[in-house]
C-alpha cells in the first residue's frame, strides 16, 4: 500500500542492507569461521583417540602416526581457513567502507549549504571518518569473532555431550551463569549508560579538538586546560560515566570471571567421582579437563557484543541522517546566455527561521556593471552575495537572474555562470597548478595565463618547484593575500559572467592590495560584479553602491550621490578616511 509507512531497517540490519552484494563475502567469511571452529576441535578429538589407543594393552603404532599426522593437517588447514575468513571479511569491509565514503561525499556535495551549517565540520568528520571506521572494525573483526565465539562452544559441547553427557552438563555451568548474568549486565539502565558513555567520548573528542584549535588564543590569555571549560567539563563527564559504568557492571563481571577461573573444579570433582565409582576412562577425564573448560575462552569475544552493537547503531543512525537528507533540486531550466541582470524581489531570509537577516529587500544588480555592497558589520552583505549563488534558499520573495527565479534554474548551470571569491581562501593540498585549475578542463598554459592576470605568477615562480609546488604540509605556505590572489586566478580561469568578490582585499597590505586591484581591473571587465568591501576607497568608482543596514537596503547610488543623500554612507566614509589618516 502506498500510504503504508515502510519501516526502515536500523542497526545491524541496516548495515547488512548497506553491505549489498558484499553480503556474500561476509557470509563466506562466516562459513569459513565455522569450518575453522570445526577444524580447531579435530586435533583434540584425535589426541583423545591417541591417548585411548596408547592405554590399550597393544598399541597400533601405524594408526597413532596417522592420527598425529592428521591432527597436524587439521591445525594447518584451520589456520588457512582462519586466514581466508579474515581476508573475505576485510575485503568486504573495505569495499563497503569505500562505497559508504563515496556515497557520503557525493551526498554532501548535493546537500544545501544550510545542512553543512547545522553540522559543524568536526561532527561531519567524525561521521565520515570515525563512525565509518568503526563499521570496518565491526565487519572485519567482530563478526568473524562473534561467529567463532558461538560456533566453537556449540561444536565442542556437542562433541562432549556425545562423549559423556554427565560431565558435559557440568561443563555447561559457566554458560548457565552467563545466561543469568547477561540480562542483568545489559538491562535498560545499563544500555542507557552505555549510550551515555559513547556520547561522552564524542563530546570529549570535540572538546579536545576545540582546545587544540584554540591553543593560540588560550596561550595569549594565559588560560590552562582546566580553565578551558568545554574541555575540562567533557573530560570530567567522561570520568564520571566510566566510573558509573565500572561500578554498575563490576559485581556481575567479577562473579563471572571468578567462576570461570575456577571452572575446572566442578568438572574435576565429578570427573574423579565418575573415574573411581563408574569407571570412566582417564582419556575422558583428560578430555573434559581440557575441552570442558577451554570452550569458554572464545565466549569472551561475545562479552562486548552489546557495546559493539550500540556503537554501530549510533554510527549508522548518524550516517542515515545524512544519506536520507533532502537534496537540492537538480531539475530546472538553463540560464539565458545574454541576460545576467540580478533582481532581489521582496526577499526575506533567515538562517534559523527565527531571527530575520534580510527583511523584504528589493534591488537590482545590473548586468555588466559593478555593484558594491557596503554597510555595518552584520547588516547582511555576505548573505546577499551567498543568496545569489543559491547557497541558501530564500524564505520569501525571489532572487531572479535574467528574469528567472534561481530555484527554477539547474544548480550546476547556475554554478557554471558564477565565480565566487570568498573571504577565506580554501586551499587544497595539491600543486599550485591544481589549486588554480580546480578540476576545470583547462590547459597548463591557460592556468598560467590566469595566474599572470591575477598577479600570482611572480610568487609562484619563486617557489621551489614553481607551479608544481604542493600547498600546505611539507609544501609551500602562502600569505593570506597570496592565497586570495590564487582565488582570483581561479575566477579569471573560470571566466564566468557573474563575479562575486566577498572581502577580497581582507588580508591585504598596501602592496598586496595594489596587486589585487590590478588583477580586479582585468577580471571584472564586461562582467556582472558584486563586491563586498569594508575599505570604501576600493569601491568609490563602482557603478552602483548599495548601502545595507540591519537587513534592509538603506540607500543605493553612486559614491558621489550617496555622500549627499545617505547620512549612513557619509558617516562610514568619514570613519574610513579618518581611519586611513590614523593609520598613516
Ligand atoms: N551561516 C550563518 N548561520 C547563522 N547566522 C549567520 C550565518 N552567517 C551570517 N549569519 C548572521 O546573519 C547576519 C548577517 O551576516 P552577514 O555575514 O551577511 O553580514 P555582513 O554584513 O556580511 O557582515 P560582515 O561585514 O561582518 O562580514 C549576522 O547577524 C550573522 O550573525
Amino acid at each position: 500500500m502506498a500510504n503504508k509507512q515502510e519501516k526502515k531497517p536500523s542497526g545491524v540490519a541496516r548495515l547488512l542492507q548497506i553491505a549489498g552484494r558484499r553480503k556474500r563475502l561476509l557470509t563466506l567469511s562466516a562459513v569459513l569461521a565455522v569450518l575453522h571452529a570445526l577444524l580447531a576441535l579435530i586435533p583434540y578429538v584425535l589426541m583423545y583417540a591417541v591417548i585411548r589407543n596408547m592405554m590399550q594393552p597393544v598399541t597400533d603404532k601405524a594408526l597413532l602416526q596417522t592420527w598425529i599426522f592428521r591432527a597436524g593437517i587439521a591445525v594447518a588447514a584451520g589456520y588457512v581457513l582462519l586466514y581466508a575468513s579474515g581476508m573475505a571479511s576485510h575485503v568486504a569491509a573495505f569495499n563497503i567502507l569505500y562505497e559508504l565514503r563515496r556515497q557520503m561525499a557525493e551526498k554532501i556535495g548535493k546537500l544545501p549549504l544550510g545542512f553543512i551549517n547545522r553540522h559543524n565540520s568536526g561532527a561531519l568528520k567524525k561521521i565520515m571518518a570515525d563512525d565509518i571506521e568503526r563499521i570496518e572494525n565491526f565487519l572485519a573483526h567482530s563478526i568473524p569473532d562473534f561467529i567463532k565465539g558461538i560456533a566453537l562452544p556449540v561444536i565442542t559441547l556437542g562433541f562432549l555431550f556425545v562423549t559423556d553427557w554427565r560431565l558435559a552438563l557440568v561443563s555447561c555451568l559457566p554458560l548457565a551463569l552467563l545466561a543469568i548474568l547477561i540480562p542483568l549486565m545489559f538491562n535498560k539502565s545499563r544500555m542507557e549508560l552505555l549510550t551515555a558513555y559513547h556520547r561522552s567520548i564524542e563530546d570529549m573528542n570535540a572538546g579536545i579538538v576545540e582546545y587544540v584549535r584554540a591553543m593560540p588564543v588560550i596561550k595569549i590569555f594565559g588560560q590552562t586546560a582546566d580553565s578551558f571549560s568545554k574541555y575540562s567539563h567533557t573530560v570530567y563527564n567522561f570520568r564520571e560515566i566510566v566510573l558509573r559504568w565500572v561500578k554498575a557492571s563490576s559485581p556481575a563481571f567479577g562473579i563471572f570471571i571468578s567462576f570461570v577461573s575456577n571452572a575446572t573444579l566442578p568438572v574435576l570433582a565429578l570427573g574423579l567421582y565418575l573415574y573411581f565409582s563408574q569407571g570412566i576412562g582417564l582419556p575422558v577425564l583428560f578430555l573434559f579437563l581440557i575441552l570442558g573448560v577451554g570452550y569458554i575462552r572464545p565466549l569472551f569475544a561475545l562479552s562486548n557484543l552489546g557495546s559493539q552493537i550500540s556503537v554501530i547503531n549510533h554510527g549508522i543512525r548518524r550516517l542515515d541522517e545524512i544519506l536520507f537528507s533532502q537534496e537540492q533540486e537538480t531539475v530546472g531550466d538553463d540560464l539565458l546566455e545574454d541576460d545576467f541582470n540580478i533582481v532581489f524581489r521582496e526577499v526575506s531570509f533567515s538562517y534559523d527561521e527565527r531571527s530575520s537577516v534580510l527583511n523584504c529587500v528589493n534591488f537590482t544588480i545590473p548586468q555588466g556593471a559593478v555593484t558594491a555592497l557596503v554597510g555595518p558589520s552584520g547588516s547582511g552583505k555576505s548573505t546577499v552575495a551567498q543568496l545569489v549563488a543559491r547557497f541558501w534558499d530564500v524564505q520569501q520573495g525571489a532572487v531572479l537572474i535574467g528574469g528567472k527565479d534561481i530555484r527554477r534554474i539547474k544548480p550546476e548551470n547556475l554554478m557554471q555562470h558564477i565565480s565566487f571569491v570568498f573571504q577565506d581562501s580554501f586551499m587544497f593540498q595539491q600543486s599550485m597548478l591544481e589549486n588554480i585549475r580546480m578540476g576545470m578542463d583547462k590547459t597548463d598554459e591557460e592556468v598560467m595565463a590566469a595566474a599572470k592576470v591575477a598577479q600570482c605568477h611572480e610568487f609562484i615562480s619563486r617557489l621551489p618547484q614553481g607551479y608544481h609546488t604542493l600547498w600546505g604540509g611539507t609544501g609551500a605556505h602562502l600569505s593570506g593575500g597570496e592565497q586570495q590572489r590564487i582565488q582570483l586566478a581561479r575566477a579569471v580561469l573560470k571566466d564566468a559572467p557573474i563575479l562575486i568578490l566577498d572581502e577580497a582585499t581582507a588580508f591585504s597590505d598596501p602592496e598586496n592590495e595594489y596587486q589585487i586591484q590590478q588583477a580586479f581591473g582585468r577580471l571584472i571587465r564586461h562582467k556582472t560584479v558584486i563586491i563586498i568591501a569594508h575599505r570604501l576607497s576600493t569601491i568609490t568608482t563602482s557603478d552602483q553602491i548599495i548601502v545595507m543596514d540591519k537587513g534592509d537596503v538603506h540607500a543605493a547610488g553612486t559614491h558621489e550621490a550617496l555622500l549627499k543623500e545617505s547620512p549612513l554612507y557619509l558617516n562610514m566614509w568619514e570613519a574610513h578616511t579618518r581611519a586611513k589618516h590614523f593609520a598613516i
